[in-house]
């Protein structure tokens, strides 16, 4: 069931047929996970973290030892998340799959598809309004600090081929985490998130929080000052710090040990650099299941805010539209409860021959509406190049699609 992919690079065609081979992926900093067919697809709450570990420890007993469920949960505490065992799991070293990946695609490199409309579901104006309002919150509703995001919607002549996004993925930056997973029987919910919400195996955890960005620069000279504007920014390392705050209380009391480094690094994208922090530890308890825990961290204040139930509220009225799985998280995890989850940005929601693309920023006292509009527009460009557009044609055509 749960088999190591040997690459066969003289064989690569006939040993993974990219169009029907995998339902899920999760791809790691070393490894690969991928899904062939479903025994079991099914639903959980998640607004009960017990009941949650529960149901998927039961639903996992009914399997071989190896088993593994891949999931998805939304990012609002009411919605369920989506689970799929699968048939089977092939495990690739990454090198191998992506080898493999640009063989497979070499040879059927689909023409340009053409982008037929955009439509922003906020439109700048509305953006920075909300902005301005959630800065008028922090004096009087004690909130420290809101996420606020944005969608965007994109149409292309022909359907997206999935195949050549993650191809596309993966050849814009090795490093994050590419993300696939059936989301609906038509959409795919596709993207490389940066950031680690939880890695648990056996008594170790890992986490690297993301929150504190600026865009990258093509100029080298550009790209030194830009870092160094981003570690001495102490509007973003109050962003920063309170979300390692908030991740360092509900650790704690699951662990033996639990090292926080006392300042951020700088950890880069193909698009954007964020201050980074990797927080270590050691389980009391080995057999603590990765989503009693990632269940607990989520949403962490780099997705919604501080304090989280202030935030909550406060983000439905200011964005207008649910968020679905953007800012949830993903992962996989085993009968023994290892695992890894990541947070779900810099993504989409693919479906025929459309794309929803999500974008949002942290919103402290310090904010500037309209660059908070454009960290966001930054953040929106790992999608979009994959995707294949063109800045200069993106940003012609958005002036014109704002939905007003
Ligand atoms: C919400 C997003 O990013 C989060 C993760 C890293 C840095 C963030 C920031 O600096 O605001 C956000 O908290 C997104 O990419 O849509």
């Amino acid at each position: 069931m749960y088999a190591t992919h040997a690459f066969d690079s003289a064989n690569s065609r006939s040993t993974l047929n990219f169009q029907s081979q995998y339902d899920c992926l999760f791809v790691s900093s070393k490894y690969c996970l991928a899904s062939q067919g479903i025994a079991d697809k099914f639903s959980i709450k998640i607004d009960d973290t017990a009941e949650l570990v529960d149901s998927l420890r039961q639903k996992l007993a009914a399997y071989s030892d190896d088993t593994l469920a891949f999931g998805v949960l939304p990012f609002c505490k009411s919605e369920q998340a989506q689970f799929i065992i699968p048939k089977q799991v092939t495990r690739w070293d990454k090198g191998a799959f992506t080898a493999c990946l640009n063989a497979e695609l070499s040879v059927y490199k689909d023409p340009q598809n053409h982008l037929q409309s955009l439509r922003y579901l906020q439109s700048k104006q509305q953006f920075e309004h909300a902005v301005s309002h959630a800065k008028t919150l922090f004096n009087t509703e004690q909130l420290e600090k809101i996420v606020l995001s944005k969608q965007v919607d994109l149409c292309f002549k022909e359907a997206i081929n999935k195949e050549q996004l993650l191809h596309d993925l993966l050849q814009q930056s090795q490093s994050g985490y590419h993300f696939s997973f059936p989301v609906s029987d038509e959409s795919v919910l596709m993207g490389v998130s940066p950031e680690l919400l939880l890695y648990k195996n056996d008594h170790q955890v890992l986490s690297n929080p993301l929150a504190g960005s600026i865009a990258r620069h093509s100029c080298p000279n550009e790209e030194l000052i830009r870092q160094q504007i981003l570690l001495a920014s102490n509007k973003d390392r109050f962003e920063h710090s309170v979300v390692i705050e908030d991740m360092e209380q509900v650790l704690t009391p699951f662990c033996n040990t639990l090292h926080t480094p006392l300042t951020p690094s700088l950890l880069s994208t193909a698009t954007m650099w964020h201050l980074s922090t990797e927080l270590t530890g050691t389980l009391h308890d080995a057999n603590t299941h990765v989503l009693s825990i990632a269940n607990q961290l989520h949403p962490t204040p780099a997705l919604c805010g501080k304090p989280t139930t202030q935030a909550y509220p406060q983000i439905a009225a200011l964005e207008g539209q649910s968020r679905g799985y953007f800012s949830g998280i993903i992962g996989w995890c085993d009968k023994y409860g290892n695992g890894e989850w990541v947070v779900v940005i810099r993504c989409a929601q693919i479906q025929k021959n459309t794309a929803r693309l999500f974008a949002g920023a942290g919103i402290v006292a310090a904010s500037v509406p309209h660059l908070e509009w454009q960290e966001t527009e930054a953040k929106l460009n790992t999608m979009l190049n994959a995707l294949g557009i063109q800045q200069s044609y993106y940003s012609l055509q958005k002036s014109y699609h704002y939905d007003n």
